[in-house]
């Protein structure tokens, strides 16, 4: 990969991308927080566009990780399951409202005897993917486990979080709509967002990866915003893990240079 060459066309982010369900999404919001929005037009992204954030791929095995990831980041996918061994990574650059971001994505391996090795990868994470086989009711119930050995290695406070179905494209639309309602309840316990796609089709992968980075990018300028904001005014700012209040507060605060 090389850092200096342009982010691809298809890698440019001007909108927010909107969530599938609003039932389990991490915020409604149509629109980038204003926050955000002010400070990328004047560039005062601190070290967000210099940053590489790191994502965490996890769950079963066989349950389609490695697939999601070669489908959005080479546009391939294949047949035959080869199991990932310990990790893999991807690289994925975008440009979110004109502010370069990059993404790594992890790919962890699903078998017990590799998990050892997976997990020593996990910490640093900006987000966490838990990912189950929509067709395999038991992988939506072992995400609970994936998801507390991801969050020991992180903190929950600040990372965020998705739940996504994978294999859609073999369920019929009744066992998808059952395996649906069950996953949406996960994903709210979890305080996850919930997608559902398809590496064969394609559906959805997109849409998915956009939401990541931009969700992920957002969090890490508000960050950025709150810590610079406390250095000068020499305070410690709390940031609050509540995405709505977190808005509400923000637009309280009524920005100098947004309306
Ligand atoms: N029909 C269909 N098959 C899929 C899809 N995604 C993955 N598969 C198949 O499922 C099998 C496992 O996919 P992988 O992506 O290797 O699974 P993994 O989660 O990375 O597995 P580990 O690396 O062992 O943890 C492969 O045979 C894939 O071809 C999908 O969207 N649709
Ligand atoms: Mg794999």
């Amino acid at each position: 990969m090389n850092i200096l060459a342009p982010v691809r066309r298809d890698r440019v982010l001007a909108e927010l991308p909107q969530c599938l369900r609003k039932e389990a999404a991490l915020h409604v919001h149509k629109d980038f927080h204003p926050r955000v929005t002010c400070a990328c037009q004047e560039h005062r992204t601190g070290t967000v566009g210099f940053k590489i954030s790191k994502i965490i791929v996890v769950g079963d095995l066989s349950v389609g990780k490695t697939c999601l990831i070669n489908r959005f980041c080479k546009d391939t996918f294949d047949k035959n399951y080869k199991a990932t061994i310990g990790v893999d990574f991807e690289m994925e650059r975008f440009e979110v409202l004109g502010i370069p971001f990059s993404l790594q994505l992890w790919d962890t391996a699903g078998q017990e005897r590799f998990k050892c090795i997976a997990s020593t990868y996990y910490r640093g994470a900006q987000a966490i993917i838990v990912v189950f086989n929509l067709n395999d009711v038991a992988s939506l119930e072992h995400t609970k486990q994936w998801l507390a050995d991801a969050l020991k290695e992180n903190d929950p406070s600040s990372v965020l979080l998705f739940l996504v179905g994978s294999k859609k494209d073999l369920s019929t639309p009744a066992q998808y709509a059952l395996m649906e309602k069950d996953a949406l309840q996960v994903a709210q316990e979890m305080k996850a967002e919930y997608w559902a796609v398809s590496s064969l089709t394609g559906e959805n992968v997109r849409e998915f990866f956009f939401r990541v980075a931009a969700l992920t990018f957002e969090a890490n300028v508000l960050a950025e915003l709150e810590k610079s904001g406390a250095r000068r005014i020499g305070d410690v700012v709390r940031i609050n893990s509540d995405d709505s209040n977190l808005y509400l507060t923000a637009s309280k605060k009524k920005p100098t240079c947004c309306p």
